[in-house]
């Protein structure tokens, strides 16, 4: 089933006739299109068309696999409206502004406008095998670049001038950075997301480094702690913990396994150690053209992994005022089981 007929029977189940897409991954995961927040998709039961206008025309023309209909809103709304008229409508009801969804009422009086949420998400939960391929060359760049800074990680250089390094060598290969990258050193490591300060490192100190590349549009994640000098006995427990949490937890993705099993099953191991209450965020995430997207390894999560899914595995450990640890690699769900496609070494520490 192409992602069109997958995508028309998820709107049957959620109850709608048609779907008006406006979440930028979402436009570019049906279409093709890059253009980001300047594009829309509207899928109907007679076909589906990208709405974008003149900046984009040529772009859209080499981009889109789907009919393109070229002007800006509201002639793009008039255009659609005689095709929607009597439908039950769903738009995104996470990324449409009120604005937009005013101006929708208006063009379109003849639609019953439902707001849907996660509509999209549940397909591009499970990558094709293109997608697959995606995620694991950025990620393999992402593990080139950290084989090339690693040295750089040491006493009396910032925080600031690692991540530099990294989005330097990102950018130089063709990609970008995946989101901000986390470089927290020493007690910044408490910080789950403690972006690069001009902190300078210093001797006995553990760097988490939390990096992604961005390449053709897909994301990658890793983290690692890494040791400069020798760091506290208190330190080296608690990276050894996490450690224990994060391998454990990636030897037990397969498919039927819950996000939620998973989450307790690494939250168990830190628990253990006394460091429960440190582990302060969820176990994981699913990873593709954005870097936060289904399915969840959470407590609250109802999502089961599947053959095809792309997630990170992420626990940690933040200790205000000392430090902290975080080790996460990136998993991709197979048919039996796991594999592992961040490669970048874990230190013994
Ligand atoms: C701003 S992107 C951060 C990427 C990072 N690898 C990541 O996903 N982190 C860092 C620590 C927590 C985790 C996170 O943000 N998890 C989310 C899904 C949560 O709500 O727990």
């Amino acid at each position: 089933m192409s992602q069109l007929e997958q995508l028309r029977a998820v709107m049957g189940r959620a109850g709608v006739d048609a779907l008006w897409i406006s979440d930028a991954a979402n436009v570019r995961y049906l279409s093709g299109f890059t253009g980001g927040k300047d594009g829309k998709v509207l899928v109907t039961p007679q076909g589906e068309t990208l709405y974008t206008d003149a900046r984009y025309t040529v772009q859209a023309e080499q981009e889109s696999r789907m009919p393109q209909f070229i002007a800006r809103p509201p002639a793009t709304l008039e255009h659609a409206a005689p095709g929607v008229a009597g439908l039950r409508v769903g738009f995104e009801a996470e990324s449409l502004t009120v604005a937009e969804l005013e101006q929708l009422r208006e063009f379109w009086p003849q639609a019953t406008l439902v707001g849907t949420a996660g509509v999209l998400s549940e397909l591009r939960m499970i990558k094709t095998p293109a997608e697959v391929q995606a995620v694991r060359d950025a990620q393999a760049l992402a593990d080139r670049v950290f084989a090339q800074v690693r040295p750089m990680i040491r006493a009396g250089v910032r925080e600031l001038d690692v991540a530099l390094e990294i989005e330097s060598l990102l950018r130089r290969a063709g990609a970008e950075s995946a989101f901000e990258i986390i470089v927290a050193s020493g007690p910044r490591g408490a910080m789950p997301h403690g972006v690069a300060s001009e902190r300078v490192i210093e001797d006995g100190e553990l760097v988490t480094v939390d990096m992604g590349a961005r390449l053709n549009g897909y994301n990658s994640d890793m983290t690692r702690t890494v040791a400069v000098g020798t760091p506290s006995p208190e330190m080296r427990r608690v990276y050894r913990a996490v450690l224990e949490a994060e391998e454990a937890a990636v030897q037990a993705v397969r498919p039927g396994v819950s996000g939620a099993e998973l989450d307790a099953l690494a939250r168990g191991i830190l628990t253990g150690h006394g460091l429960g209450e440190a582990f302060a965020h969820s176990l994981g995430h699913g990873v593709g053209l954005m870097v936060h997207e289904g399915p969840s390894l959470r407590g609250s999560s109802e999502d089961v992994l599947r053959p095809g899914m792309i997630v990170t595995v992420e626990p940690g450990a933040y200790l205000p005022d000392v430090g902290g640890v975080r080790i996460e690699d990136l998993v991709l769900v197979t048919d039996d089981g796991f594999e592992v496609l961040s490669r970048s070494e874990k230190e013994v520490v």
